[in-house]
């Protein structure tokens, strides 16, 4: 068999879909055919194939055998079961693209690889159809932009019933038509009153148990529903994520269509599965959980579809999930970008299909290698986009308050908007500059479009500033939402530092973990630190793991599932900033940040990972004498400043106290430890090194001398460290076993003599009020769970 390729002539037209279909009826298995009777399909170019050099226009097809039959070329169409009468000249839904499925036509190359691997369950997901809807929801234009700087509590108008999502694959004819009327009953949830909400958000969020929007929830999501492009503000744990994705959802609700049993093909062809939303996430972990969030809130829109796009994973599984149709794309830019420059026809698709881009922790998105692609990603959606960004204008729009969704009928709405986008940006951080904020907020001497100038792009990679204005908002101004203007600091969580020596981090961390067992989020400023830390905790028999951009991904994702298990309510991660933004793990009660953050905003997102949303939590800084300064300095940039100094001016950060008595008598412990630890660090690293060395010396074919390397290793990295290296590595596995029985007795030693047990009580510990009063406390913070803990270790 032969795939056959040939460039499009006009002349040689394809037979129209109902002759060919005929011939089809009419036609055994395998038959022999002319060149135009073939079912010829376009051969589709890579996105990113500009210049094609005529090769547009070439049509291709499979299934096809070639016989000379005296002389003349024919062409014998491959039907082995008879199946191909379908085939000819009518698609399938689920193949609309493809000549043969996989399942139906003859064994293709790669197509085992096609299958794809089952590693998440993501590939159960099923294809659909969906309905796009070309209007956007109601809404005023407002050339200022609107600031609100406090939740607004104004109600709007009540609610109208809305239509229930019409039941497809699961729910056949003959549904009860009154149970979805029943199941509204239970939707009991007045808290959400005054966002304008279909039946199934409402049906999850009172399952989720989210009795009312959060201030951000409250303020971004009319806004968004009127059609408006938003910058929404607001601190760590505060409910940004259902703030974008409670629209996006009641969007799709409201442009689903009821499935029809209608076969005509062109109608078939115009339901095409187009994406309705991408999100752009800085990690993979934070979109992943973005997944499980908003896979959560869609749990009674059966056939909304997410599609996760992040590296690591397997990029044809991701594939062939697009391919399946997806309303919601969640992406790192990454990996995007990979699909989008090398993949076919998705570009297009996103500009035709997407009616929100939403960029989750957008300052971040531009640091750590990122820029370059979120520009090109970003610049390919607005190409041929600025001429017709924005949908008709209607001057008679109502103000935003008074405006009210559509009832969710299933039907097109109506175009009442003025001037809406046509897509909708939405931008979300917990943290702006402040330069930032007030240009957005209008109180800066130029408007904020006006005062992003047009400065050297590499001079401002770091800067949101430059995003905004890369995005395209048309038109329209967005809407700019913080709802806590002042400090940028989570309300329930307490923060403060501990002083000590720099080289004295390592006690003061195992101090912290052992006298205050909780899940604990460590972050430090370097892999090496992580890589270090990890192992030496463990040997210390915590329950500590790693994570750092440097581990494999599936590594990653089951570090982060360990630590958020239920089962494991002490848990500590030792992590680099990779974990500091986004992730929402359930009772994280401590931060602890080994080394000082290197800037305000990523203090903000560390820190914020701990008192999430009514939850509270502690921010520890481990201070040396040095970093002191700097470290009040940080702090004060996200506190209200005026409020937050003492009478020398200076940021009152607290000072935790410690039992330093008591630290020190961990330091035996600690010490052996660290030699263990270094030892098994040291072979790995040199047993990996010497394997890589062997490995290159072999393919350039000279012999490799482990001791000749490491002479020449020398003066680059100095002697003291190198020897050092050398004896952690050269101590024997016989010392590392007694040193390790040596340590398990010290490990079984109590170190807290004078400290009586029987002051401990049971019940809710307060880790922040205990490290701010001290060991007086010691009655007060250690319930019967930790007392288990430290009377095993302390
Ligand atoms: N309306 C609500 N009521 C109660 N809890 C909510 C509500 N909305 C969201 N939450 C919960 O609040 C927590 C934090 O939400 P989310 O992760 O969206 O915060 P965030 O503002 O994006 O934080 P970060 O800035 O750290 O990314 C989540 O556990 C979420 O389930």
């Amino acid at each position: 068999m032969v795939k056959i390729k040939r460039k499009h002539e006009s002349t040689l037209s394809k037979p129209r879909k109902s002759e060919s279909r005929k011939r089809a009826r009419n036609d055994g298995p395998a038959r022999l055919v002319s060149l135009d009777q073939l079912r010829w399909s376009k051969v589709q170019m890579p996105d990113r194939f500009d210049d094609a050099e005529g090769f547009y226009g070439l049509e291709e097809i499979d299934g096809v055998d070639v016989e000379m039959i005296e002389g003349k070329t024919t062409y014998k169409l491959l039907d082995p079961e008879g199946r191909g009468k379908d085939k000819l000249g009518q698609k399938e839904d689920s193949d609309a693209d493809e000549p043969f499925s996989p399942e139906d036509g003859p064994e293709e190359e790669g197509e085992e690889e096609w299958q794809g691997f089952s590693d998440s369950p993501e590939d159960a997901e099923e294809p659909t159809t969906m309905a796009q809807d070309d209007t956007a929801s109601a809404a005023s234009e407002e050339p200022a932009p609107e600031v609100v700087d406090e939740p607004k509590t104004k109600k709007l108008k009540q609610k109208k019933p809305k239509a229930e999502k019409v039941p497809t694959k699961t729910e056949g004819d003959d549904v009860n038509p009154f149970a979805l009327l029943e199941e509204d009953d239970d939707v009991d949830l007045p808290g959400w009153n005054s966002v304008d909400l279909s039946i199934p958000t409402l049906r999850a969020l009172s399952k989720l148990s989210f009795g009312a929007p959060t201030a951000i929830q409250q303020a971004s999501i009319p806004r968004i529903l009127a059609g408006h492009h938003v910058i929404g503000k607001a601190s760590t744990g505060s409910g940004k994520t259902l703030a974008f994705g409670i629209p996006i959802l009641e969007s799709y609700l409201s442009t689903e269509e009821p499935p029809s049993d209608d076969n005509d093909d062109d109608k078939k062809q115009q339901k095409e599965k187009l994406p309705l939303a991408l999100v752009l996430a800085p990690t993979r972990e934070l979109a992943h959980q973005i997944r499980d969030h908003l896979t959560a809130l869609s749990q009674f829109a059966p056939d909304f579809r997410i599609t996760t796009l992040t590296g690591g994973l397997s990029l044809q599984k991701q594939l062939r999930q697009l391919e399946n149709g997806s309303d919601l794309i969640i992406a790192t830019p990454g990996r995007l970008w990979e699909i989008v420059s090398e993949g076919i026809g998705w570009i297009d698709k996103l500009r035709r299909g997407l009616r929100f881009l939403v960029i989750d922790e957008a300052d971040r998105l531009l640091q750590e290698g990122h820029f370059k692609e979120v520009e090109e990603v970003i610049n390919l959606l607005n190409k041929n986009e600025e001429e017709d960004s924005d949908v008709e204008s209607n001057d008679d729009a109502p103000p935003l308050e008074d405006l009210q969704q559509e009832p969710r009928t299933g039907k097109k709405k109506k175009k009442v908007a003025a001037k809406l986008p046509r897509r909708q940006v939405l931008v979300f951080s917990a943290t702006f500059h402040k330069g930032l904020q007030q240009k957005l907020a209008g109180k800066g001497k130029k408007d904020w479009k006006g005062s992003l100038g047009s400065g050297d792009l590499m001079e401002q990679n770091e800067s949101i500033e430059w995003l905004l204005r890369r995005l395209n908002f048309g038109n329209q101004t967005p809407k700019f939402v913080d709802v806590n203007p002042v400090s940028q600091m989570a309300e329930n969580l307490r923060e403060g530092i501990v002083e000590c020596g720099a080289m004295e981090k390592d006690l003061y961390l195992y101090y912290l973990l052992l006298r205050y067992p909780c899940r604990t989020l460590v972050f430090t400023n370097s892999i090496s630190s992580v890589k270090r830390l990890s192992p030496l905790l463990t040997e210390l028999q915590l329950p500590a793991s790693p994570l750092h951009s440097n581990m494999i991904q599936k590594a990653r994702l089951r570090n982060l599932e360990r630590f958020s298990s239920p089962s494991t309510p002490n848990s500590i991660l030792i992590a680099t900033d990779v974990a500091a933004r986004g992730l929402d793990i359930k009772n994280v009660e401590m931060v602890i940040h080994y080394h000082v953050p290197r800037t305000a905003d990523m203090y903000v997102h560390r820190s914020g990972r701990t008192a999430r949303a009514a939850d509270r939590g502690v921010s520890v800084l481990l201070c040396a004498p040095e970093e002191l300064q700097g470290v009040r300095r940080l702090v004060a940039k996200v506190h209200d400043e005026a409020k937050a100094k003492d009478s020398l001016g200076r940021y009152n950060i607290k000072s935790f106290s410690v039992d330093r008595d008591l630290a020190k008598r961990l330091k035996p412990r600690l010490d052996l430890a660290k030699k263990i630890a270094d030892s098994t660090v040291e072979k790995q690293k040199k047993s990996k090194e010497d394997d890589w060395l062997k490995t290159a010396a072999e393919e350039l074919g000279v012999d490799y001398d482990s001791e000749e390397f490491e002479k020449r290793k020398v003066g680059k990295k100095g002697e003291r460290g190198k020897m050092k290296r050398e004896k952690a590595a050269g101590i024997g596995k016989d010392e590392v076993t007694a040193m390790r029985r040596q340590l398990k007795e010290l490990l079984a030693k109590k170190v807290n003599a004078g400290f009586s047990t029987r002051y401990l009580t049971s019940g809710t510990v307060n880790i922040a009020q205990a490290l701010l009063d001290g060991d007086k406390m010691h009655e007060n913070i250690m319930g019967v769970e930790k007392m288990r803990v430290v009377d095993e270790r302390m």
